[in-house]
């Protein structure tokens, strides 16, 4: 498992550094205001490029069911979009571009990569949070997971973003994007009498905004709320900064089921740091279903004390 975790490590960090640089070089002003998602387009295709491109050189073998795919890419109307990704890569050709991304075209199976290689678009253009997220699934369980937080500061250093992972059974570790030493991290040790620090998503079409105060309400001013975008808030939990994670469905997308991608790495690593994640009901996660967590509705992740009260707050009918 370690030379596994050795490539993750290496091409997140790759591609976190072409995120960083896109984001600096293309997300101003005027293209927020004229709602141009161009930025955040190419960041997602290089990274994705270079993280198949990685992965694929040292295990040929192994799917990777990354979020996009370079069909788009390949028409002649994006042809400005494949330039622009290009002047990130400069020494790579353009069918190796459109080849790198679509190594992300493979299927579920008993041992594959799933990959997100920007989570949390929104967050990026914004400037704000989001993270590159990769996980090795094995037998429907992710067994090694990497997220990488750019605008997350390591240890309060804003200069500084972080990089986080887990091997199931050895431990979540932190470590600052760039290099550093490794240090293992672990869940607060808070209950349902103390101070119940809440993470949701910052759109409210990801979740359900309003059943998750009313649950909030609950611990009265004992409740302290932060919205995060992405897998972020998996990490800002495994490194016990805060207690609880809810990701109730948007009432008005009943039908929504969530991606593996979305939530592979980052479980593993709550997991790994002794958390707990669920469904709302209190269901596991099965990630054995495709690319959707079929057999799940919402998710609940939290510090492991508090979650029988939260899950019995949800279905107490
Ligand atoms: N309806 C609905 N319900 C739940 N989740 C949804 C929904 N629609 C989209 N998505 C996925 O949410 C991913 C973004 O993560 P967050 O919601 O945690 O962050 S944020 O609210 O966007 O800030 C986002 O991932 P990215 O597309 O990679 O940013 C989506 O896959
Ligand atoms: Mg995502």
């Amino acid at each position: 498992m370690k030379t596994y975790l050795t490539i993750a490590l290496q091409a997140v960090e790759q591609a976190a550094k072409i995120c960083q640089q896109v984001q600096a070089q293309l997300v101003e002003e005027d293209s927020l205001t004229k709602k141009d998602r161009s930025p955040v387009t190419v960041a997602d295709f290089a990274s994705q490029a270079i993280i198949c491109k990685r992965l694929k050189e040292a295990f040929p073998e192994i799917d990777i069911v990354g979020e996009e795919d370079a069909q788009s890419l390949r028409q002649d109307e994006n042809r400005e979009v494949l330039n622009k990704i290009g002047q990130f890569l400069p020494d790579w050709s353009v069918d190796q571009i459109l080849d790198s991304i679509d190594l992300g075209n493979g299927e579920p199976g008993a041992l594959f990569w799933t990959l997100d290689p920007i989570d949390g678009t929104k967050g990026f253009l914004r400037k704000d949070q989001y993270a590159i997220a990769l996980a090795l699934l094995k037998d429907g369980q992710p067994v090694l997971g990497v997220l990488g937080c750019p605008n997350l500061p390591f240890n309060g250093q804003a200069d500084r973003g972080t990089l986080m992972y887990a091997i199931k059974g050895e431990g979540a570790f932190t470590l600052p994007l760039g290099g550093g030493e490794a240090k293992q991290v672990h869940v607060s040790d808070n209950d349902p009498e103390d101070v119940v620090r809440f993470l949701e998503s910052v759109e409210a079409g990801h979740a359900n905004h309003s059943l998750q105060g009313r649950l909030m309400a609950h611990f009265g001013d004992r409740a302290k709320a932060v919205r995060f975008d992405s897998q972020v808030k998996y990490a800002v939990l495994a490194r016990a900064d805060a207690d609880v994670y809810l990701r109730l469905p948007n009432s008005e997308k009943p039908d929504y089921r969530e991606k593996i991608w979305d939530h592979a790495a980052g479980a593993l690593i709550v997991q790994e740091a002794g958390g707990t994640v669920t469904d709302m009901f209190g269901k596991p996660l099965e990630f054995n279903h495709g690319k959707k967590l079929m057999a799940n509705r919402g998710l609940v992740v939290t510090n492991g004390k508090l979650h029988q009260k939260i899950i019995e707050l949800l279905n107490r009918g």
